[in-house]
Formats: structure tokens, C-alpha cells, sequence
């Protein structure tokens, strides 16, 4: 038997990063939503444990044994005493190091996957202690709804989500390392995320204080913003967690697709993902 989880794109309509911790981590406020489209997990009890990875950014994650797919699967036997082991595979379709949480959901996935497996209640306290240990992401990720995030982006408040806005998600195909973005913030609190109105209103009048030390890191995301801005229907265009993927939201699908073919033409090297955002 075959058990099969889209393990869908993280976006971050608003990050505010408040404070740095003495453990290396930094305070943030932030609006976790979920794209409908992203990976793909499957998973199947075998004789002996084994990973496998197709897909366009395949190479990135790698064949071999030590990845955040395998970690949570090894951390879910460990938790639960289960000796069975699994055969894993992964079709990576999400670029790697992106800031849209690829990793944190695959091992969100794998983790809800093998819970489905062994009959585990999804919201299990032991299930969210795997995840936080895996990433700061990762409790965002197995919960997979719109949510506010803080302390580490662990402490998880479920919100409204956005209802299905059409998205557009552009990559310039950087990697940027999460620990050297945050390690390039300038130490200033610029305050916190607005509770007041609807998720939508409180992304607009947010902001994502990843960005400055992003693009120092990484020039061209400022090129990938004045693109994403400048099309036509845009209702926001900002960069999702430590970078480089860029997100814009529309108000409706024609002015979605129509950004889409613009970002083809001016820079048929970027990566770029059209989807519904909940
Ligand atoms: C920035 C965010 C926003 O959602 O997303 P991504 O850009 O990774 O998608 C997350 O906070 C990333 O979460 P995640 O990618 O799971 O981070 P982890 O593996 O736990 O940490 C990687 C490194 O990021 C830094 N880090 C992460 C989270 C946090 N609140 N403060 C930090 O300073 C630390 O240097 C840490 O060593
Ligand atoms: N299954 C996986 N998919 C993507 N990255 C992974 C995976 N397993 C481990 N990694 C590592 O996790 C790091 C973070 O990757 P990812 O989650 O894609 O980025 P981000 O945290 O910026 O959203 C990368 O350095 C990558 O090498």
C-alpha cells in the first residue's frame, strides 16, 4: 500500500523579525499560508528502508540517506517504537533554499503520511515535538493552514486564510542560505504585525524584514520585486521567508497568467509556479 501528500509551498504574506535570541534564533511575527501546489511524498512499507528523489531539482536534495525527508522518518520510528521500516520517495518540484519552506514541507508531509500509516491522530503532541525539532518551520507545515507564527515561528495560532487567491510564485534560481539571511539583519525591531482586519489586510500593511539582508545576498530578488510589481492586478508582491522566492497575489486568474507569460518573457531563467493560495 502506497500513501501518497502533496507536500505544498509555504509562503510568508508578512514577516516581522523582532528580536535576537541568545540561542542563535531570532524572535518573528509572522502570516503562514499554503499554496495548493508544491512536492510530492509517497510512502510505502518495505523490507528495508530506502529514499528515492525525482523531479526537477531532484540533484539538489540528492540520493543519499541524510535529508529532511529521511530525518523525519527516522524520528517518527524512533518516537512511535516502530520497527517497520519504509520506502520513501520524493518528486521535488520546488527549488531548494528558496524561502518557501520546500524541505520543512516535505518533512511535514512524511510526518503526516507515516501518522496515516501507523494510525496516529494527525494532531498528536508527539508529532509537533518531531516537527519542532526538525525546523522552526516545520509545526507551520504539518498543520498546513493559515496561521499566525511566533517565537522561533513555532508558536502557531490557526487564522483565516485568504480564501483561494491566484498566485504566482518567481524564483531567480539562487540559493540563499535561511542562517546567513537572518545573520544579516540589522538588529532593528520595526515593530509588530498589525492585528487588526483579515489576513489580507494585515499582509498589506505588513512587511517582511528578511528582505533588506536577502537581497544583499542576492541582488537580483530586487529584480524579481520590480517585475512582480509592476504587472498588471497585482494586489501584493513581496518576498516569501529568508528569500529568494518572490510571491505576488491577484485578484483574479487572467491577471495571474497574463504576469506569468510577462515573467517568461523578460526572464525565461527564473523558475516560476502559478497556484491558488488558501
Ligand atoms: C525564515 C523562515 C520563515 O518561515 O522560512 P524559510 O526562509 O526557511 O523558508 C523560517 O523561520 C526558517 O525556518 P527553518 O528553515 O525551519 O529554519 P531552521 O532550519 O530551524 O533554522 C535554520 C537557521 O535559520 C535561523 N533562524 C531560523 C528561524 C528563526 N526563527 N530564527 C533564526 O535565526 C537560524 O540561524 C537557524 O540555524
Ligand atoms: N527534502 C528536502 N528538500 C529541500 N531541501 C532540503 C531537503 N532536505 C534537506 N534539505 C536542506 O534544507 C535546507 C533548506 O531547504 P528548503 O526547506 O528548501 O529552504 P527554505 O528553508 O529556505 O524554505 C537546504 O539547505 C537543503 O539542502
Amino acid at each position: 500500500m502506497t500513501l501518497t501528500e502533496t507536500a505544498p509551498a509555504k509562503l510568508n504574506l508578512a514577516l516581522h523579525v523582532r528580536a535576537r535570541r541568545a540561542d542563535g534564533y531570532h524572535e518573528l511575527e509572522t502570516l503562514f499560508v499554503f499554496a495548493r501546489d508544491g512536492d510530492t511524498v509517497a510512502i510505502a512499507p518495505a523490507a528495508t528502508a530506502s529514499f528515492g528523489v525525482t523531479g526537477p531539482f531532484a540533484d539538489a536534495v540528492g540520493p543519499d540517506g541524510d535529508n529532511l525527508v529521511t530525518r523525519a522518518e527516522r524520528a517518527f520510528r524512533a518516537a512511535f517504537s516502530v520497527a517497520q521500516p519504509h520506502a520513501v520517495t520524493l518528486d521535488k518540484h520546488l527549488p531548494v533554499a528558496s524561502g518557501i519552506g520546500g524541505g520543512s514541507a516535505d518533512a511535514a508531509a512524511t510526518l503526516r503520511l507515516l501518522a496515516r500509516l501507523h494510525g496516529i491522530a494527525g494532531d498528536d503532541q508527539r508529532l509537533l515535538a518531531i516537527a519542532a525539532h526538525l525546523g522552526a518551520d516545520v509545526p507551520a507545515c504539518l498543520l498546513g493552514r493559515p496561521t499566525f507564527g511566533s517565537g522561533r515561528g513555532d508558536a502557531l495560532v490557526e487564522v483565516r486564510g485568504l480564501g483561494d487567491m491566484p498566485a504566482l510564485l518567481v524564483n531567480p534560481l539562487v540559493a540563499v542560505s535561511t542562517a546567513a539571511v537572518f545573520a544579516g539583519w540589522d538588529g532593528m525591531d520595526r515593530g509588530p504585525l498589525t492585528d487588526d482586519g483579515d489576513m489580507l489586510a494585515r499582509a498589506l500593511t505588513g512587511r517582511n524584514d528578511l528582505q533588506p539582508p536577502a537581497e544583499a545576498v542576492a541582488p537580483v530578488i530586487r529584480d524579481v520585486l520590480t517585475v512582480l510589481a509592476g504587472c498588471d492586478g497585482v494586489v501584493l508582491a513581496r518576498m516569501s521567508g529568508s528569500g529568494a522566492t518572490c510571491f505576488a497575489l491577484f485578484a483574479d486568474v487572467a491577471a495571474r497568467d497574463s504576469a506569468a507569460a510577462t515573467v517568461a518573457a523578460d526572464a525565461p531563467g527564473w523558475w516560476q509556479m502559478r497556484t491558488t493560495i488558501g
